[in-house]
């Protein structure tokens, strides 16, 4: 709506609501665990408080705040993260009159049950590395779009990559090779193709055994087989790979997002006059570097033929 010849697009909500939920209900006297960081987001009719002093039509982000906390504690049995999304989406725009879209993000942590003496704890969890992340957009009418995601997933392997053949020209310094390391810290997103709120899967649990399995995916496509390794030419291809097979493997995975920086092992070489090879680079000194990366990322999605 334009008024005063100006045109407002706006949305609000309450980012970073963090919280943590324990279930008691394991016969075994076992707990489970999960911190989210939950970001909301609202689209609604509410121009009113832009356009005058009149608020009526806001929901404050406050009362979003406390709705997640509600939420929280009304789930009496574990759920996934993304079907928290998905009940925190369908509620706000479901309840409100006036939002009619709803966009929930959440960042969950990798608390992991401990093993003491080989045994798993039923009350002890240790903080892993990578975060599990999901989007959920859910629409008054209850379209959905659901997004999962893996965020600082770090891989490495010492061998078995090289980058050779590229563009060589007069600012060129790079010499072609078959043997460097590969690292990465990457980040992943995968759409789920479920358009309803409706349509989603009831199996407890769903989605997170997907996204154990889809990470399995990929962290067995970057590495290949134990023993020999699979050889990566680019970074470029080994993501090809890795994301191709995540849609081969997942009929319910509409397209994937994969981002995977370069991160640069330098090879060490140093030398005085005297001692010109104090080190001398034989695979196996290395500057490990931040910045600067490579960069690289691509979005997958399967060609559907129009017959
Ligand atoms: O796998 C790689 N892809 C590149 O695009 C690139 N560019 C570069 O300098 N090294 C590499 N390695």
């Amino acid at each position: 709506m334009a008024a005063e010849g100006v045109r407002v697009e706006q949305r609000h909500g309450k980012a970073r609501v963090r919280v943590g939920r324990v279930w008691r209900q394991g016969g075994d006297g076992s707990h489970h665990f999960v911190e989210w960081n939950v970001s909301i987001s609202l689209l609604s009719h509410c121009l009113s408080s832009y356009h005058r002093d009149d608020n009526s039509d806001i929901v404050a982000t406050d009362t979003m705040k406390n709705t997640v906390y509600v939420k929280a504690k009304e789930c009496g049995d574990r759920l996934s993260v993304e079907e928290f999304a998905i009940l925190l989406g369908n509620h706000f725009s479901s309840f409100y009159p006036q939002v009619y879209t709803a966009i929930v993000n959440i960042i969950e942590k990798p608390w992991e049950r401990v093993c003491i003496d080989g045994k798993p704890h039923l009350h002890g969890f240790k903080l892993g590395s990578e975060n599990h992340t999901v989007e959920a957009t859910v629409q008054k009418s209850g379209a959905l779009t659901l997004t999962s995601g893996v965020a600082g997933l770090a891989l490495l392997k010492t061998t078995q990559s090289g980058f050779e053949k590229f563009v060589r020209d007069k600012y060129t310094i790079l010499p072609d090779t078959r043997e460097r390391m590969l690292a990465t810290e990457m980040n992943a997103s995968w759409r789920y193709s479920y358009e309803s709120v409706a349509s989603i899967p009831k199996k407890e649990l769903y989605f997170s055994e997907k996204f154990m399995e889809v990470k399995k995916v990929l962290m067995d496509t970057f590495f290949g087989p134990p023993e020999t390794g699979v050889y990566s030419p680019s970074v470029q291809r080994t993501l090809y790979l890795m994301g191709s097979a995540v849609l081969r493997r997942f009929p319910d995975v509409a397209s994937i997002h994969l981002k995977m920086p370069n991160i640069h092992f330098l090879p060490v070489n140093l030398s005085t006059k005297e001692n010109p090879s104090m080190v001398k680079f034989k695979d196996d000194v290395y500057l490990p570097t931040d910045e600067p990366h490579g960069s690289i990322e691509a979005t997958l999605s399967r060609i559907t033929s129009k017959m």
